[in-house]
């Protein structure tokens, strides 16, 4: 299963990455992947050091570059599986069902909808048409969950972020979005706004959690709950296609 998280700079996407993921680990049905875009290495540190000069179409260039890259060389072995694959060949060849098998989940911090809503949404119909060819090469998530909170919310964790860490905007990766000034303020709202009208892809499940009033720990619930829910469509979806009648709530099997 694939999962991304999404959501301005700030909002708590990676606190909720990792908390999902160390969730899922306890879980021994579940072998899991935390990654983030744009990565710190190969073309996503490229594209992470052009942010900061480029024009909207020059980092579109660069991310989609840097997202083929990270999915060839780290998303889509992990979900393929292939030392699953190998086990289970192995095993059947052997004449014995292979024991332990656990289900590959990658959880990413940043994906389509970060594109989406810092490259593209408001930027032009040049940008818009380079997105949506790169995007047809783009493996798509099967839960997309977009953390939204008011901007109030929003500047107050930077602030308690920057405040943590005072020489966190000062690093090599100083980031202009992650700026707490006024001119950056519209552009953060601009933000805020696109991941309130969420691209839309046929099929795809999009979860919106407004965290303005939620700490961590309530987030983190909110998401487990997301999770829940998208993976017993899932297995519905799945069972309706073998022909499975769906499990009803409540009712022991
Ligand atoms: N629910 C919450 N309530 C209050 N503060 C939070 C909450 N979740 C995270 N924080 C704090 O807000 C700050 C930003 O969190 P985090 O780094 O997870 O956000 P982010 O969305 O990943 O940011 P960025 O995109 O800039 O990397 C951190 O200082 C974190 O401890
Ligand atoms: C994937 C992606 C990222 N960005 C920007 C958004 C943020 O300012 C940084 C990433 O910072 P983080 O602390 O590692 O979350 O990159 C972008 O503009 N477009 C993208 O597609």
């Amino acid at each position: 299963m694939f999962i991304t998280i999404e959501g301005a700079d700030g909002v708590g996407k990676t606190t909720q990455a990792k908390l999902l993921a160390d969730k899922l680990r306890e879980n021994a049905n579940f072998n899991v992947l935390l990654t983030g875009e744009p990565r710190h290495d190969g073309l996503g540190a490229v594209a992470r050091q052009a942010l900061l000069t480029a024009t909207p179409l020059e980092a579109l260039h660069l991310l989609a570059a840097a997202r083929s890259e990270h999915l060839r060389s780290v998303i889509m072995p992990h979900l393929l599986n292939k030392a699953l694959v190998d086990r289970i060949v192995t095993g059947f060849l052997d004449g014995r069902l292979p024991t332990g098998l656990q289900a590959p989940v990658v959880v990413c911090d940043r994906y389509i909808d970060t594109t989406f809503a810092y490259q593209v949404a408001g930027k032009g119909r040049v940008v818009e048409q380079v997105f949506l060819a790169a995007s047809r090469d783009w493996h798509m998530p099967d839960l997309t969950i977009i953390l939204d909170a008011d901007e109030q919310a929003i500047e107050a964790r930077l602030r308690a972020r920057k405040a943590a860490m005072p020489n966190w905007s000062l690093s090599s990766e100083n980031r202009l979005s992650d700026q707490l000034d006024e001119k950056f303020a519209s552009e953060r709202r601009r933000i805020v706004n696109a991941f309130r009208a969420p691209l839309q892809i046929d099929g795809r499940v999009v979860r919106t959690i407004d965290v303005t009033n939620l700490d961590a720990a309530q987030t983190h619930l909110a998401v487990m709950r997301a999770f829940q829910a998208a993976s017993d469509e899932r297995r519905e979806r799945a069972g309706a296609m073998l022909g499975v009648p769906p499990r009803r709530q409540g009712v022991a099997a």
